[in-house]
């Protein structure tokens, strides 16, 4: 359930237009529900990056150009300072490469790497294009240009500023809501043992702003971004009591946590739950932290004394009430951690998928997965019983650079259900210079709100860009064939041939054992098949890589990518493409599990 003002359903036009209107419309919630069930698309080659609209004089083609002459030369340095400095919100950023190499934001600055970007993409254009002209024309007189310089900067000032705010209000809310700060850590001795996953970095979205990359912000190498736990975090006595005490909430008819993708399970929070929350504070929580301090480290995540509880979710999956999954999303956190409260002999299906390693994660009881909040991922269908999971959204108190992103995405999903078209496109644009352009929602968010406006040109480049990012997020793909028949454009029969993050990871080459099915189940194709190509990585011991401070090389899990037989847009979403666009809606943008509450 989202939270926060809908924008009004729009008129129906002849054609599907985007929009978030799936919670409205049956025939949408079924392909929604299919979106998730269905696997991924594999393709093969690469898809030329859309052409930006020239900006029409200003923007960063003007800044480049500008910046190479002697007076924008000076200007241009003193801009990326200006932009790295207002992210930077003061946290440390402990990122060593960083002294050598541009900030995210700086790089975005300098760099366009996709041609010439739309005017839109500066946010603080105007701000700056009279600065630099300033600069310009005065042979770099900075005193008679101060005030320009002054205005551009406290336009990016303002945007960065608004985050740590948000961020701060985060952290008083928690104990507000009853989340208490952790008094005593147990020792690392007294956890059990953790399996960690390499996972490709591109599937957190966040580009080189990525905190669990500070050590190497613009390597490639994937990173342990997934941990599971090889005995139980949580015992089976605390995890039926906290069963029980959600049993006794749903029943007497206690209100549902108003979370984001509530719609097809149930989600209560925990701050409703008087015994699970003291039990949390007191133990569950210290024993969490300790966990995610682990398989971190604090050099990523911050002391995990001063780990907080964003939220707290109980979550509970019923199949004979169409309670089943949660689709694929991203966690409005900085880490989450995920408990199964019940036995996993009660459920079939089920597990959380993480779309990274293309499988479900199935634990027993107690046992903890913790992952990055940005990897995308999903509560895994189930297909009968009951699943009952305890969900962790964790913050650090000091926010992480790369926070903004998410923040900036969080005040573009509220901006545009509140219909502010304006502040959505510039926390987009922001949001899309800090990850270095790399987490395809945000283009795909672009792409939606330009569709909506029927701008139809620029939704189809932001839509090709988003799929050349990530291929297996379905409403691209939907969305792209409606806009491209809205253009009169043809069906792609022989669709454009696009890399995904484990395609090109697959170069890293090494095979690796497979899970065993218990643990891992394999994302299943709408009519049941198995998919075709498991993307996982394989687990590392990461006892011995935490110990020694070493991430060890990654293996794979499964056939190589390149392998994978190529589907096609119509063999994925439908027989014909005529009919398919009748009946299909187009998507909603993506919300972030957490985000509105
Ligand atoms: O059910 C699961 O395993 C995942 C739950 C989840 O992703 C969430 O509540 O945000
Ligand atoms: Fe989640």
């Amino acid at each position: 359930m989202g939270m926060g003002k809908k924008k009004a359903a729009a008129p129906a036009p002849p054609a599907p237009p985007p929009g978030p209107r799936f919670q409205n419309n049956t025939a949408a919630r079924q392909a929604a529900a299919q979106q998730h069930a269905a696997p991924p698309a594999t393709y093969g080659s690469q898809a030329a990056p859309p052409m930006m609209q020239p900006s029409g004089g200003g923007g960063m083609g003007m800044m480049g150009t500008m910046a190479s002459s002697m007076a924008g030369s000076m200007a241009g340095s003193m801009i990326g300072h200006s932009l790295s400095g207002m992210m930077s919100g003061g946290a440390p950023a402990a990122q060593p490469a960083a002294a050598q190499q541009p900030t995210p934001a700086q790089a975005w600055a300098q760099s366009p790497q996709y041609g010439a970007p739309p005017s839109t993409v500066d946010p603080c254009m105007m701000q700056h294009k009279e600065f630099m002209m300033c600069m310009s024309s005065t042979g770099d007189n900075l005193d008679q240009c101060r005030h320009l310089f002054d205005a551009f900067k406290s336009c990016n000032l303002q945007n960065g500023k608004r985050n740590l705010a948000a961020h701060a209000r985060d952290v008083s809310q928690s104990p507000q809501l009853g989340y208490t700060r952790i008094k005593l850590l147990p020792p690392v001795a007294e956890l059990p043992p953790v399996t960690g996953y390499e996972v490709d970095r591109r599937a957190t979205g966040m580009g080189s702003a990525c905190p669990f990359a500070a050590h190497d912000p613009h390597g490639t190498s994937p990173l342990p971004l997934l941990f599971q736990t090889e005995a139980p975090l949580f015992s089976e006595q605390e995890c039926q009591a906290i069963i029980d005490e959600g049993t006794a909430h749903i029943r007497g008819g206690g209100a549902g946590s108003g979370f984001t993708l509530a719609d097809t399970n149930r989600n209560l929070a925990v701050a409703s739950l008087p015994l699970t929350l003291a039990w949390l504070n007191n133990v569950g929580m210290p024993r969490v932290a300790a966990l995610a301090g682990k398989c971190f480290g604090e050099w990523a995540i911050g002391p995990a004394k001063d780990l907080l509880i964003y939220r707290a979710l109980v979550v509970q999956y019923e199949y004979a009430a169409g309670l089943t999954h949660q689709k694929v999303h991203r966690d409005g956190a900085l880490v989450t951690c995920v408990v199964p409260l019940n036995d996993m002999s009660e459920y079939t299906g089920g597990g959380t998928y993480m779309e990274s390693l293309g499988s479900a994660v199935v634990l027993p009881r107690g046992h903890a997965l913790m992952q990055a909040s940005a990897l995308r991922h999903a509560g895994h269908a189930i297909e009968s019983g009951q699943r009952w999971v305890l969900v962790l959204f964790i913050i650090a108190e000091q926010m992480k650079y790369g926070e903004h992103v998410r923040y900036f995405k969080a005040r573009a999903q509220r901006a545009a259900d509140e219909g502010d078209d304006e502040t959505e496109l510039r926390c987009l644009v922001l949001a899309r210079a800090l990850c270095d352009d790399q987490d395809h929602e945000l283009l795909y968010d672009q792409a939606v709100a330009a569709h909506e406006r029927h701008e139809l040109p620029q939704a189809l480049a932001l839509y090709e860009r988003a799929r050349a990012l990530e291929w297996r997020d379905p409403r691209v793909h939907t969305n792209l064939a409606v806009v491209r028949q809205q253009l009169g454009m043809a069906p792609e029969t022989a669709p454009a041939m696009v890399p995904g993050h484990a395609a090109a990871s697959s170069a890293s080459g090494h095979v690796a054992p497979t899970r065993s099915a218990q643990t891992m189940r394999s994302e299943t194709t709408r009519d049941g098949a198995p998919e075709a190509a498991t993307r996982g990585l394989a687990p590392l011991e990461r006892q011995a890589a935490l110990k020694n401070g070493l991430h060890g090389e990654s293996t794979r899990d499964g056939a190589p990518d390149a392998a994978a037989p190529l589907q096609c847009l119509e063999e994925r979403l439908g027989p014909t493409s005529g009919t398919l666009l009748g009946t299909l809606e187009a998507g909603a943008r993506p919300r972030a599990h957490g985000l509105y509450l």
